[in-house]
């Protein structure tokens, strides 16, 4: 088994390159079933969730191609397999997002149902109502779901929560719906304007995306693009608590800073210098962290895919700190790990109630999620001694060259099999 080791490491200082989003290339990625031509696919992130959506593609008849590690040439023209295979679905929520695509292509899918994962139940009704509205048939027997329509017709959806993926997975199928689909109380993250951008270059014709409503004109067809996939947020917020946490000073390039206004916006609150440059930002951290509430929300509220760094930092705060998690039902579970590194939480419901302590200590970890994972290792920089963290493929799903990158900026971690 592979772990990775983080040990007590200086402030981190020099630049880091952010990569492509995970998040935008895995729907982008699944839209490219949509078209019929060649498209290319620019500045993808290197992780274990790309390898598998595209292996995903492949089972269903896409000719997935690696031009060199970030550049990717998908040609969906010969799509012929509408069902999906149980053994990659599981692997990963996002495989869901093919649904969309495959029905708008093949009049019909059969895929299994992705179950609950470790930060919450995670359903698929939103999805659902969405290809309903459509005149989608929809059968969910034995852990399957069969989805099936003659016709496609465009339709008004209200989405109850403005779910990222069902918001996605509607504008890829209403692309090639007949007449206009109109999606209100849609979710409005910097991922669904890529798509959209994607999309249109494909031929559809869909506006409004990063706002509530979104309006799309159903097209008989689409073609082909080349298209690079927008820096990753996520991963710049969490280089850039890294620089905070630490008390040292980073420049963060490839970040697009409206994307991360509420993450700048907090650390900001905590006493941390951020400079918000044309493409890039650097963070000075004066090793004091201030405490500070912190609130998720759908965008463009605070990420809930950055809870859990904050908490990291957060364990290190002169005073007492509160976190609210509301997207997700269980994202908590980095707390129990944290705790064993000497932290002080408590959890109420929704809350976490963080009193700072004066520092951390190295112990093993798990890494119970991605998030969680790259929590335990902001952690492991500023605690004494050696941090061992186990369960680092969660990690690998979402962060491409983490160790060569913490490495470049004076970090003490690397990897170990044991
Ligand atoms: C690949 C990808 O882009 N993943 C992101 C996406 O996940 P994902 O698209 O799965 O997240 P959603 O926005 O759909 O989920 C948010 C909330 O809505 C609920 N829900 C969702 C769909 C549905 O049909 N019914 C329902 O009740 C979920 O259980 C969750 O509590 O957005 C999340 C919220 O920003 C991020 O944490 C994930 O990193
Ligand atoms: C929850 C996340 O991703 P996913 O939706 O792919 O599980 C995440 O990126 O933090």
């Amino acid at each position: 088994m592979e772990i990775i080791v983080v040990e007590k490491s200086p402030p981190l200082k020099g630049n880091v390159r952010i990569n492509g989003a995970k998040n935008s290339a895995l729907p982008i990625i699944a839209a490219s079933l949509l078209g019929t031509e060649d498209i290319i696919l620019e500045d993808v992130p290197d992780l274990r969730d790309v390898g598998i959506i595209c292996e995903v593609l492949r089972s269903l008849g896409a000719e997935v191609e690696f031009i060199d590690k970030r550049t990717i040439k998908i040609n969906s023209k010969n799509l012929n397999n509408h069902i999906t295979r149980y053994d990659l679905m599981n692997k990963m929520r996002a495989s869901l997002l093919v649904m969309g695509p495959l029905i708008a292509r093949l009049g019909k899918s059969k895929t299994s149902l992705p179950g609950g994962c470790a930060i919450g139940t995670r359903p698929i009704d939103l999805h659902l109502k969405g290809f309903k509205a459509l005149g989608v048939d929809i059968n969910t027997e034995h852990g399957s779901i069969d989805a099936s329509v003659d016709k496609l017709i465009g339709g008004k959806i209200y989405l109850d929560f403005p779910s990222v993926g069902a918001t996605e997975n509607i504008m890829m199928i209403a692309s090639m719906a007949e007449g206009e689909t109109i999606l209100d109380n849609a979710a409005m993250e910097p991922e669904i304007i890529d798509l959209q951008n994607f999309l249109n270059k494909l031929g559809a014709k869909i506006k409004g995306a990063g706002t509530s409503t979104i309006k799309i004109k159903g097209v008989k067809r689409l073609g082909g693009c080349r298209h690079q996939i927008i820096p990753d947020r996520i991963e710049a917020g969490t280089f850039l608590v890294a620089a905070a946490i630490t008390g040292g000073d980073v420049v963060v390039e490839n970040v697009i800073a409206s994307h991360i206004k509420p993450v700048i916006a907090k650390l900001r609150e905590a006493g941390v210098e951020v400079i918000e440059n044309d493409d890039n930002i650097r963070v000075i951290g004066n090793g004091e962290i201030k405490p500070i509430d912190v609130k998720t929300l759908p965008y463009p509220g605070f990420p809930t895919d950055m809870q859990s760094q904050f908490m990291a930092m957060l364990t290190l705060c002169k005073g007492t700190s509160v976190v609210v998690e509301t997207v997700f039902e269980n994202r908590f579970m980095h707390v129990d790990e944290l705790k064993r590194m000497g932290a002080n939480i408590k959890i109420d419901g929704k809350s976490a109630i963080i009193q700072g302590v004066d520092g951390l200590t190295g112990a093993p970890v798990k890494a119970t999620d991605l998030r969680a994972g790259a929590a335990l290792v902001l952690a492991g920089l500023v605690a004494e001694g050696k941090t061992e963290i186990e369960d680092i493929y969660h990690i690998e799903r979402g962060y491409d060259g983490i160790e060569e990158k913490f490495s470049k900026l004076g970090a003490i971690i690397y990897r170990k099999t044991v």
